[in-house]
């Protein structure tokens, strides 16, 4: 450590901040700036004003240590790729700043955007930096040292506060970025990159920042030892610039394992720890540094037991050097606070913290810490009777539930071979060569939001609501028989989310009045919170699919989202194994395919894209959750006979680690992201010896460009060079919700013609 700055001490922060704005203000501005409905002026204007209220926030709550620049007008890793001169050559030719920022974020007519890929097993979605070998990089520390500045007149002449910009450390950044096509792997640059963060650390300093955060979540995944030993090396480095702020690594996701002793030595001055999804590795010696406690959790919504969280905290005073109560991680992953929430059953909302409640927790805890258990006893008593009856109410674990769970793995949780159902099935279906289908959604139109936030207001009553609901389908079927599809989906115009709908409809969830979480730039969701034994009372998708297949003689697919994205996609109860909870779930979805199948329906399909997302950081622990969620699958879908075919869909490109369990998932076709990778995965796939049908996507659904169909029949032939014509479904990438109505007609029209160009041939 230099002698040449001070470590200010502290005693309670937050990882980060959400920053979408608790009426989601940041959405609303950046999509009216977006449509030119909105000046530069006021969006920046918005900007200023969500920062400040949240830094205002944490200092109500007791927060002594602000964190700076967790605010983004779109991602975090976009913001640390135009601090470090890293947005790649294609938008230098954008002059404005903001502009080439949401260029590289959105794309342009003429410029693709970056790819965007889930931060590691969360929900968010991040930008993907490209590095090429000619990527110059450069410190451009105009954003961050402006938003220091603002921290500075909230935090004003407190007297103890200190400020803490936060960025993307090197490690994260690099190992998340990927090579322009030919260029080295980004990884050959640390020593690059470590030389402008040592650049910009004096510049903090002077602009009065006393820490500065360098976020290392990477550090939570298997790491070689090679690697720590150049992370390592990095930040030993950085330790020893002169006139710099205190350092604090910060991991989250998971414990650093391995990476914490050397870390601990290389001469920074703290780390932040995630104490909920980690712990503290034996034998370490962090007796020399401040320990940011991570003990409230930040990616979930449950209130913190205090008692063991100051137990947790005492434990680890006497280990390290100073202490600070703090967030697992972001706040990003939660809502913003409960304040509004009235109409959630005031028994559930009592065992609740959002983001507001979590600060105050870390600021009782502080002074638990500071002052005693005493100061703060009546906080306590209030945790712990709300735990109490939790855990007493008779919702939260249900016999009846259990039981049918048991009776469900008992009976058939396989089904026959998958040849002899592919033989029964083409024999009912009749499909030609090559079937086109889509992948459930239609673009949810303006009209059709609207009419749901009438009936949610209570304007539109519910067959008023169903009969524009059932306009849509009819829209939509005539839509894809107009253009010739084999197989027709419903639309979707019925549910707000693909998860959300579910959880309003299933017992054991509550959902929010306004639980909005950031998923990407200015695109929210709000996870149902997943409180109790799951049961599902009634049908939940067979009005809506019966009614689309009786437009229509093509089958009609049921359209289904599995347990494991419904447990992804939620805030799942923190008082049973996952393992156990997505069997309720699967149970419940099982049910529904029962109900459809005897309803008529001949193809369902069963949504699982998070099955990756969820793949624990640490390999060690991947093969235990494939077995449960590739079960929990199979409990979903088994129940059905072998005529009826079953989909399923995963949108994402990176099969690797999860090729297996896809295999062991045992549907009879499966759909996935493939356009954007150019049918890569199929390599994956056919590699594998997957034996079953495929529908690889040949439109890229997140993009508003209309593929010719020539670009499809060249993705249908490199398909075809890997997998024979009968197991070849032809459909998009993902569903269309995003998209609007012209390009979808014009983009399914080439579609179409594509595979009968392909068929013909
Ligand atoms: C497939 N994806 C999903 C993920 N997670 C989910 N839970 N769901 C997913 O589908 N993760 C991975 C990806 C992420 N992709 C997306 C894509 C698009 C969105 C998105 O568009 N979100 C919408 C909100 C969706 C929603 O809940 N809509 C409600 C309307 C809510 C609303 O804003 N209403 C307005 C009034 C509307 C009006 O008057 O016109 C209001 O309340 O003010 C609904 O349809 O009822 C978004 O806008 O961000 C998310 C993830
Ligand atoms: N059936 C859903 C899947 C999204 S991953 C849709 O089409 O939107
Ligand atoms: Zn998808």
């Amino acid at each position: 450590m230099t002698d040449n700055h001070k470590i200010g001490a502290f005693r309670a922060t937050v990882a980060g901040l959400p920053r979408i704005g608790p009426r989601r203000e940041l959405k609303r501005a950046l999509e009216a700036y977006w449509a030119g409905k909105a000046d530069a002026d006021l969006l920046a204007g918005v900007s200023r004003d969500l920062r400040r209220a949240a830094w205002r926030g944490l200092l109500d709550g007791g927060v002594d240590a602000l964190p700076t620049n967790t605010f983004s007008y779109y991602d975090q890793m976009l913001d640390t790729a135009a601090l470090l001169g890293a947005l790649p050559r294609r938008y230098a030719a954008i002059d404005d700043d903001r502009d080439r920022y949401f260029a590289a974020a959105r794309g342009t007519d003429r410029l693709a955007p970056l790819e965007m890929t889930k931060w590691f097993d969360t929900n968010y979605h991040y930008l993907v930096p490209e590095i090429a070998d000619d990527t110059d990089f450069a410190l451009h520390p105009e954003a961050v040292l402006d938003d220091l500045a603002l921290a500075r007149t909230v935090a004003g002449d407190r007297s103890g506060v200190s400020l803490r910009p936060v960025i993307i450390g090197p490690a994260t950044f690099l190992s998340l970025a990927k090579p322009a096509p030919g260029s080295a792997d980004p990884w050959t640059r640390l020593a690059e990159l470590v030389d402008l963060h040592a650049e910009l650390l004096p510049k903090l300093a002077a602009a009065g920042a006393s820490w500065v955060q360098f976020d290392e979540p990477v550090l939570a995944t298997d790491l070689s030892a090679g690697r720590i030993d150049e992370i390592t090396a990095a930040y030993r480095r950085l330790a020893a610039v002169a006139d710099r702020p205190a350092i604090m690594v910060q991991s989250y996701f998971g414990d650093p394992g391995p990476a914490l002793g050397p870390l601990a030595a290389s001469g920074i001055d703290g780390v932040g720890l995630d104490l909920v999804a980690g712990g503290v590795p034996d034998g370490v010696d962090l007796s020399g540094l401040t320990v940011a406690a991570g003990v409230i959790d930040g990616r979930n919504v449950w209130r913190t037991d205090l008692d063991a969280a100051i137990a947790t905290l005492h434990e680890l005073a006497a280990r390290s050097g100073s202490l600070a109560v703090s967030t697992s991680c972001s706040l990003l992953h939660v809502p913003y606070g409960l304040d509004g929430e009235d109409a959630l059953d005031p028994a559930v909302r009592e065992w609740l913290a959002f983001g507001a409640e979590k600060i105050d927790e870390v600021g009782t805890l502080a002074r638990a810490l500071a002052d005693g258990p005493h100061a703060v006893a009546p906080r306590l008593a209030e945790a712990r009777r709300a735990a109490e009856r939790r855990s007493a109410d008779p919702r939260v674990r249900r016999p009846e539930v259990r039981e049918r769970v048991a009776a469900a793995r008992a009976g058939r949780t396989g089904r026959s071979d998958a040849a002899e159902r592919a033989r029964v099935q083409a024999e009912r279906l009749d499909l030609p060569a090559l079937p086109t289908t889509t992948i459930g959604s239609f673009p949810q139109t303006p009209q059709i939001r609207r009419a749901r936030a009438e009936y949610r207001a209570g304007r539109l009553d519910h067959d008023a609501y169903a009969r524009v609901m059932r306009g849509h389908i009819a829209e939509v079927i005539e839509l894809q028989s107009g253009l010739g599809l084999d197989v027709l989906v419903h639309g979707e115009p019925e549910r707000n989310d693909m998860v959300q709908y579910f959880g309003e409809l299933l017992d054991g969830f509550a959902i929010t009045a306004n639980g909005w979480v950031q998923s990407y730039g200015s695109r929210c969701v709000r996870p149902p919170i997943l409180w109790g034994d799951v049961s599902r009372p009634a049908p939940m998708t067979v009005e809506w699919i019966g009614y689309a297949q009786s437009l229509t003689d093509r089958p009609v697919k049921g359209m289904l989202t599995g347990p494991v994205t419904i447990l992804a996609w939620s805030f799942v109860r923190d008082d049973q194994l996952l393992a156990e909870v997505a069997d309720q779930v699967a149970v419940a979805i099982r049910e529904e395919c029962a109900d459809l199948e005897a309803a008529g329906t001949v193809i369902i399909q069963v949504d699982e894209p998070a099955l990756r997302e969820l793949l624990p950081l640490r390999r060690s622990e991947q093969p235990a959750y494939l077995d449960w969620a590739v079960g929990a699958f199979r409990l979903a879908t088994s129940g059905v006979a072998d005529a009826t075919q079953i989909h399923t869909h995963l949108c994402y490109s990176e099969f690797g680690e999860v090729i297996e369990a896809i295999d062991g998932l045992d549907a009879d076709v499966t759909s996935v992201e493939a356009a954007r990778s150019g049918m890569e995965v199929l390599g994956d796939l056919a590699g594998s010896g997957f034996g079953r049908a495929v529908g690889p996507g040949v439109y890229d659904i997140h993009s508003p460009r209309v593929p010719e169909t020539t670009e499809m029949t060249t993705l249908l032939h490199r398909a075809l060079d890997v997998l024979p014509a009968e197991r070849l479904w032809v459909n998009p990438d993902c569903g269309l919700k995003t998209r609007g109505e012209a390009e979808v007609r014009r983009a399914l029209t080439n579609l179409v013609a594509a595979a009968r160009e392909v068929r013909a041939r």
